[in-house]
């Protein structure tokens, strides 16, 4: 260790045990004044202490920083920021403190409205209201039963609430799941934790070197390792240093890693190495990261890459990370910045270093005791060992025969590797492992999770196998509605396009129309309370197809009846229907002068029943044939009459009458051969009118030649003009 590097170790280290004591409250205040001439004379200490006193920042705290300042020591060996940049810093340290002590409300796509709206306190009314901004045009959530499957807009509200999200994969129903599911313990007891590596993720722009000083890593701990293998890749490793001190990489780059575990509610992350280009500076994806650590809450340290160019510029690169507040020691942060050369290997050590300093300083622990929890980084199918999984174990100690499971996934462990392919007996926390055994490929980000026996995990893999096509079903079922609520959306536009395009045609030709169009037809303007309504009444009439009297819709809208109604009213005859509206006094005078009805209704049936009578009053006239009476040949008779031989049937009514001045029809076998006039009806040798039912009498048809035969009927009727039926069926 450089001579330099050990000097700032041990500042840090007693910085990092003062901020253990204090923590950045009164305590720390009452050291600082005791420890005050001391400090005065560190100048590389007091930089540290100023860095780590701002960002734990509390009012305590930042009363420190002003003790230091009155001390009058920082004219001699401390920078001192100006008052506006320390109140910037102040309130920037501030909203990052908040933020993690904000609460945590876990959210999960398929929530539903009234699920969201208890774990934000609120009322299902009220949270649809908050919803109603937060969604994009067109989606609309309208009851507390509604599915919100987007996770954005689930995150946004939270967030808008003041609390901080997090996204679980899927519900956990505390009263039904805790038995059936199997989840993390309840947080250990402190006096069982030891302490343990830092888990380190690095993140960057693209092309800033991650991989480079992964490989560097990876190849370093190859030499470093007393087993001398050829160290795989298996989605995470450790570097061990001489001391008994390792750091544990996760060995993929990127976002990608940190997203799937977070996706899934699981962050092994403590620290992100940031690793900056020192000839690029910060990219788009440089703040990317940084959003997302702070997001997991994660410690970062920078490691400016790439020094070895010749633009590099170390300085510029500090610069640019404070524009993101990213505050290095350089500029007077906390944040450490280590540059480096990732092809070369320059400083990579005293990274690796920095990353201790910053466990240290963190106080890193976990407890080694009892079933094994961790998170999955990586799976894949070996030709000869079948399928395997990575893990790093956060909370137990994962033995050979451990029974697991992860997602859907399970496992009996048969045997553990490390990084370097060598079997290892046991996993305690911050560690590696790759295990074989598993009976399905469990996916990255998955929490893994010990279970007592094979039968339990058979139970936790059936209830999850249940649960996810449950809500795969919910999730097709929102699609669907939000497919519907698409379309209907998309319909009232075109109907109200339609109606306006209408309208606009009908005053244009109104002249025309008033000489021309006398067909029958009902025409209506609607007025209701709310959209809703209107669009309802609508969405009924849409249903009314009746050539013979077409409804026209001249205008509609929301509120009361005005002038602009009525005008449009008379001028195309048309009725007003108001729907939970009123109509001022003055316009229902105007109205009756002006012959203009305006109907007030408040339920939808009596709507469809007004309109059914309004336009069967306008409906054309059918003839329709009405049946008097009927009668059963009993008898033939042939006549002579004027040397013609004309046939005469004796009948017997069966039903009504036979009315002599109606028409009549001669039946037989359901065939009409007949329909036309009586030219006779006699009862015995009387002439008469009519014959009731029960009676006999002989009947002559006007067609004598027809030959009536015993066995046919006789049906009498006459045709009456009616008005047509309207018919209409709104579907309810
Ligand atoms: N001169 C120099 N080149 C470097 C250094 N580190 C990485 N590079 C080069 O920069 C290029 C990109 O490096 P990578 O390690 O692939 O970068 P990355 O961030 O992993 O890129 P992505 O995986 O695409 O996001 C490669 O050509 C490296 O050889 C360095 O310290 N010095």
């Amino acid at each position: 260790m450089s001579m330099r590097r050990s000097m700032r170790t041990s500042k840090l280290n007693m910085a990092a045990s003062l901020l253990r004591l204090g923590h950045g409250g009164r305590r720390l205040k009452l050291i600082i004044n005791e420890k005050n001439q001391k400090l005065i004379s560190s100048r590389g200490f007091a930089a540290s202490l100023q860095s780590l006193l701002i960002p734990s920042n509390d009012t305590a705290c930042y009363e420190a920083h002003n003790v230091i300042q009155n001390a009058s020591f920082h004219s001699s060996c401390v920078r001192v920021r100006s008052k506006s940049e320390l109140e910037a810093r102040k309130e920037f340290l501030l909203a990052r403190l908040d933020k993690k002590k904000r609460e945590r409300v876990e959210v999960w796509r398929n929530m539903s409205v009234i699920e969201l709206a208890t774990k934000l306190n609120l009322k299902p009314k009220q949270l649809l209201t908050i919803l109603h901004d937060h969604v994009p045009e067109g989606h609309f959530y309208k009851s507390k039963a509604d599915l919100i499957n987007n996770a954005e807009i689930l995150q946004d509200v939270v967030k808008f609430l003041g609390k901080a999200p997090v996204l679980i994969a899927t519900k956990v129903n505390e009263t039904d799941d805790r038995d059936i599911d199997a989840h993390p313990r309840p947080p250990p007891n402190p006096e069982d934790l030891v302490k343990r590596a830092p888990i380190v993720t690095i993140m960057g722009h693209v092309d800033h070197g991650k991989t480079t000083l992964l490989d560097y890593l990876r190849k370093a701990n190859v030499v470093a390792s007393e087993f001398g293998g050829i160290t795989q890749h298996i989605g995470a490793f450790s570097v061990k240093l001489g001391n008994n001190d390792s750091v544990t990489f996760i060995d993929t780059p990127g976002h990608a890693a940190f997203s799937s575990m977070r996706s899934r509610g699981a962050n092994v992350t403590d620290i992100v190495v940031l690793v900056v280009a020192a000839d690029d500076g910060v990219m788009e994806q440089t703040i990317e990261s940084i959003r997302m650590a702070h997001e997991a809450g994660a410690t970062i340290i920078v490691a400016i890459n790439k020094i070895d160019k010749p633009g590099a510029n170390v300085k510029r690169t500090e610069e640019m990370l404070a524009q993101h507040q990213l505050y290095t020691e350089n500029m007077g942060g906390e944040i450490q910045a280590i540059p480096i050369s990732a092809l070369n290997g320059t400083n990579v050590e005293t990274l690796v270093e920095a990353i201790l300093i910053q466990s240290e300083m963190m106080d890193l622990k976990g407890d080694p005791s009892g079933l094994a929890e961790g998170v999955i980084v990586e799976s894949r199918q070996d030709l000869h060992k079948g399928k395997l999984a990575t893990a790093i174990i956060q909370r137990g100690t994962l033995r050979k025969g451990a029974i697991l499971v992860a997602g859907d996934a399970h496992a009996k462990v048969r045997l553990m590797f490390d990084e370097a392919g060598q079997q290892i007996t046991q996993a305690t926390p911050s560690t590696p492992v790759e295990m074989m055994g598993w009976r399905e490929l469990p996916s990255a980000g998955e929490i893994l999770l010990e279970v007592e026996s094979e039968k339990r995990a058979q139970q936790v893999l059936s209830y999850r196998k249940a649960k996810e096509i449950k809500s795969k079903g919910l999730a097709d079922q929102q699609v669907i509605k939000e497919k519907a609520q698409e379309q209907q959306k998309l319909h009232h536009e075109k109907r109200r396009r339609a109606y306006e395009q209408g309208l606009r045609s009908m005053l244009d030709k109104r002249e025309k129309m008033f000489v021309e169009d006398n067909s029958p037809k009902l025409k209506v303007i609607i007025k209701g309370d709310v959209d809703g309504s209107v669009e309802a009444i609508l969405d009924v009439l849409d249903t009314y197809h009746n050539p013979d009297v077409p409804l026209q819709v001249v205008h509609y809208g929301v509120g009361d009846t005005t002038p602009n109604d009525l005008e449009l009213a008379s001028l195309f005859k048309a009725t007003i229907y108001c729907f939970n509206v009123r109509t001022p006094p003055k316009l229902k005078e105007e109205a009756k002068a002006k012959r203009v009805p305006v109907k007030h209704m408040n339920v939808i049936y009596h709507l469809i029943d007004d309109i059914k009578q309004e336009v069967g009053g306008k409906m054309p006239t059918v003839e329709q044939e009405i049946i008097l009476g009927e009668a059963d040949v009993i008898q033939q008779f042939n006549i002579n009459e004027k040397r013609k031989k004309i046939v005469v049937a004796g009948l017997r009514v069966t039903k009504g009458e036979i009315v002599k001045s109606e028409k009549v029809k001669l039946v037989r076998e359901q065939e009409v051969l007949y329909e036309g006039s009586i030219a006779s009806l006699r009862h015995i040798k009387t002439e008469v009118n009519s014959m009731k039912h029960g009676t006999e009498c002989g009947l002559m048809l006007g067609d004598s030649s027809i030959p009536v035969k015993l066995g046919d009927t006789i049906v009498c009727f006459k045709h009456n003009l009616v008005q047509k039926p309207v018919e209409w069926n709104p579907g309810f």
